[in-house]
């Protein structure tokens, strides 16, 4: 069974500081979960040690029931880093780095076969960047470098996929191509895991979310994660935090509304402090809940 799961983590660097504490949750596939929480709370702590490039002081990381090395052995995962932690400057074209993404498929001399080279291909194609394939990597725009990078992901095969911030940097029309794309993943049985700091997407693409600051404050389905507490509780006074009472704003639906705002996308709630979908289509069910809720108040 295709599943994630961290059990119990602490991770300390050597200067002696403890970035996670006790850190657990569980996800399966067909997932797609969003890593939310402030600037150092841990999220690339939490890939860089699902990845296996810090070890653990304590707890573990089991992937599909198999251990880190294990699980990297047999191309399980794959990881989009974020910008910052790439070499720009290494001379390596598209082409290159997207192939990579099929090393752990080649013998030791790595030459890729004819079907590497047609998973390559087809990987690029998906992310609309094939006829860049012969450019220096260093040469494209933050967008597009990002793409890449989920190529070589895709070239990957893995069922686990983490994504450490995709969509900083990126247009809209990037971004919705990444949000389509990673939805045609998790329908495939995919299971993936998206660091972002753009709060208003969640709700529109992420089905759970795992919420940090330096362990796990939540961790479930968005509907339960997302509310305004456990917003409050994670972010605290980084969010812009407006109240309006129903003598303020029209009535919207007879209640009264709160939003939180990261300035790209408002977060609206309404009285019980569950979150309000703008996007009504597929939310029916949450939506019939949050009604019943407030009938019983
Ligand atoms: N190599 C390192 N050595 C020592 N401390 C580190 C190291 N990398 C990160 N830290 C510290 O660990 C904490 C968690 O950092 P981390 O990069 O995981 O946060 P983050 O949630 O990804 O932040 P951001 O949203 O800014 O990317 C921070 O306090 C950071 O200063």
């Amino acid at each position: 069974m295709l599943d994630l799961s961290v059990e119990d983590i602490t991770v300390c660097y050597p200067n002696g500081h403890e970035a996670l504490r006790d850190t657990s949750f569980r996800l399966e596939g067909g997932t797609i979960c969003a890593l939310v929480g402030v600037n150092g709370s841990g999220k690339s702590t939490l890939f860089r040690a699902i990845m296996g490039f810090v070890r653990p002081a304590s707890g573990r990381v089991r992937i599909a029931g198999r251990s880190v090395q294990s699980a990297l052995k047999a191309n399980l995962i794959a990881y989009v880093p974020q910008s910052e932690e790439v070499d720009w400057s290494f001379p390596v074209s598209v082409w290159d780095v997207v192939l990579m993404g099929r090393y752990g498929y080649m013998n030791f001399l790595r030459i890729p076969r004819a079907r590497d080279r047609e998973i390559a291909e087809e990987s690029l194609r998906r992310v609309g960047m094939l006829e860049f394939r012969e450019r220096q990597i260093g040469e494209l725009s933050g967008g597009q470098k990002k793409r890449v990078f989920l190529a070589r992901a895709l070239a990957q095969r893995s069922r686990v996929i983490l994504l450490d911030e995709p969509f900083t940097g990126v247009d809209v029309q990037t971004e919705t191509a990444i949000i389509g794309l990673l939805r045609e993943l998790c329908a495939a049985g995919h299971l993936i895991l998206v660091s972002t700091h753009n709060l208003g997407a969640v709700p529109e693409f992420c089905d759970s979310v795992v919420l940090v600051n330096r362990t796990v404050l939540a961790a479930g389905p968005t509907a339960e994660v997302f509310t305004q507490d456990n917003l409050v509780r994670a972010f605290g006074g980084v969010l812009r935090h407006f109240k309006f009472d129903e003598s303020t704003v029209q009535k919207h639906d007879e209640k009264a509304v709160t939003l939180l705002t990261d300035d790209e996308r408002p977060l609206v709630f309404g009285k019980g402090g569950h979150l309000e979908y703008s996007h009504r289509a597929g939310k029916e069910n949450v939506i019939a809940e949050r009604a019943e809720e407030e009938g019983d108040r």
